[in-house]
This record gives C-alpha cells, sequence and structure tokens, in this order.
C-alpha cells in the first residue's frame, strides 16, 4: 500500500481540487461518460465548481456531449480546460488532438502518463468537485489512474446485460486494494418507458443490482432508463440541457 500512496502525483502548482470522484465500469459502452456529465451538471446546477477529468483516452466522449469544438490553450504555467455553456472544466485528448477523428494508437504506459499529465500539468483552478471518466474495465490504466491521481470515491456503472456480479466484485476487490470508498452503484439503461401507455418494459432482462449492491453492503444510487431522448442530446453536444434530477441521490450522497 505504501507504493500505492508514494506514486500519486502532485496536482499543478496552480490548481485547487477538493473531492475527486472516478467513475468506473466494467465495459465500454454501458454509459458511463453519460453518468460523468449527468453528476457533473448536476454538482454544477446545486453551485459548486465542476472539472470533468476524461480519462477514457482511446475513446473520450465527454467533448462531443457537450459540444467541445474549441481546442484546449495552455500558458506558461500549464494547460488551461475548455469550459462547457455552463461552466464546467473540461480536459480530453480530443481537446488536444488536431484531428478529433484520429485514432489513438497508444499503448497503456503512454495512456497512462497521459492521464497524469491531465493531473499534473492541467490548470484545475478551485474545483469543488472532478468527475474522472475512467478508461473502461478494472484493468492495468484505472490502476494507474488510482495509483497516481488522490482519488476520494468510485461510482460504479453498470447495466442489466453485463456480468454485473463480476463486474462489481473486480471494482469492489480494485477499491479495497486502493483503499478508495466505493460511494454506490448507478444502473443504467434499467428500462425503457412507453410513451404510448406508460408501461415500463426491461428490454435487457431482469437486473440483479439490488441483490448485489445487498451482498457487499453498497447502495444503488440511481436507476437510469432508456431514453432517446438522452441519446439525441448526446449525439447533439447538447448534454447541459437534460432535465433535472436524474441523479439526484447520487448528488445528495456526494454532498454529505
Ligand atoms: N440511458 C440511455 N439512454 C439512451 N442512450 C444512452 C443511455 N446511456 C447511454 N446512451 C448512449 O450510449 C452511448 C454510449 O454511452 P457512453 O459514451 O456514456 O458509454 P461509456 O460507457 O462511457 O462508453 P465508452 O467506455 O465506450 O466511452 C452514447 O452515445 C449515449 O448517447
Amino acid at each position: 500500500m505504501s507504493e500505492t500512496l508514494n506514486s500519486i502525483e502532485k496536482l499543478n502548482d496552480k490548481s485547487n481540487v477538493k473531492k475527486v470522484i472516478g467513475i468506473l465500469s466494467g465495459k465500454g459502452g454501458v454509459g458511463k461518460s453519460l453518468v460523468t456529465s449527468i453528476i457533473a451538471i448536476e454538482m454544477q446546477r446545486r453551485g459548486n465548481k465542476v472539472a470533468i477529468m476524461d480519462a477514457d483516452i482511446t475513446g473520450p466522449s465527454i467533448p462531443k456531449m457537450f459540444g467541445l469544438t474549441e481546442k484546449a490553450k495552455g500558458n506558461k504555467d500549464g494547460i488551461l480546460p475548455v469550459k462547457t455553456r455552463t461552466g464546467i472544466d473540461v480536459m480530453s485528448l480530443n481537446l488536444l488532438l488536431e484531428n478529433d477523428t484520429d485514432p489513438v494508437v497508444w499503448r497503456g504506459p503512454i495512456i497512462g502518463g497521459t492521464v497524469k499529465q491531465f493531473w499534473t500539468e492541467v490548470i484545475w483552478e478551485d474545483e469543488d468537485y472532478m468527475f474522472i471518466d475512467m478508461p473502461p474495465g478494472t484493468g492495468d490504466i484505472a490502476l494507474t489512474v488510482f495509483q497516481s491521481i488522490p482519488v476520494d470515491g468510485i461510482i460504479v456503472v453498470t447495466s442489466p446485460q453485463e456480468l454485473v456480479s463480476m463486474i462489481v466484485t473486480k471494482a469492489v476487490k480494485m477499491a479495497k486494494m486502493m483503499n478508495i470508498p466505493i460511494i454506490g452503484l448507478v444502473e443504467n439503461m434499467s428500462y425503457f418507458k412507453c410513451p404510448d401507455n406508460g408501461k415500463e418494459y426491461k428490454v435487457f432482462g431482469e437486473s440483479h443490482i439490488d441483490e448485489i449492491a445487498k451482498e457487499f453492503n453498497l447502495k444503488v444510487l440511481a436507476k437510469l432508463p432508456i431514453d432517446p431522448e438522452i441519446a439525441q442530446r448526446c449525439d447533439r453536444g447538447e448534454i447541459e440541457t437534460i432535465g433535472l434530477n436524474l441523479l439526484d441521490s447520487l448528488a445528495n450522497e456526494l454532498e454529505k
């Protein structure tokens, strides 16, 4: 464990970040970036100064969801994050690449190094909360992030079609190894509410999230529906116009 603590990187001299929350998932495409964005928006609406670090280096989707087209600039002290329409500070590889459709064909250590640089070289000014959109999975790169950045808590995003039990077990083990608490679980794409009859359909089958949460003594902090409106807003870069209160209980938990 001492090795873990020793490798924590130093934040840029001009930065000040009060709380760092990592958003983790078992695999790609379950909505980790969506949950990162919604919780960041919610905390910003509650009057906090909020940052998002997009550590999903090979599949960065945060800039697109927020409709960010401007590239990040730097000054003598470091790299400046790009501000979203509502003032959330964002850093993502796509804000640095000349052409954001270029694939990132980097090996693990380089990716890990880039995430470290997002911590040490970006100027994160007076952030109450930083949300880190983690690389998918509980492998090498996620481990690097946890070893080099002082993460205060983890949110695990799952979807009903995953092997939730295995993913949560892995996340719990990783969190224990790193001595970081799991704040809770969020299940995305839990159900679809039919606009015609108001009925809820479990498109991906029955969820087991409640049993698993109980087994590990964790909280299920939200179950998000499949909502074409959400997908559209993500695609149009208008995530900040999303309806209120989707992740209210998670936001309450963070403010405790
Ligand atoms: N609840 C939902 N309803 C409708 N669309 C959704 C929902 N959750 C996610 N999506 C859509 O699915 C896509 C993938 O979501 P997202 O990028 O958040 O996943 P991810 O887990 O971060 O994936 P990756 O790890 O590949 O970046 C997005 O385009 C988003 O619009």
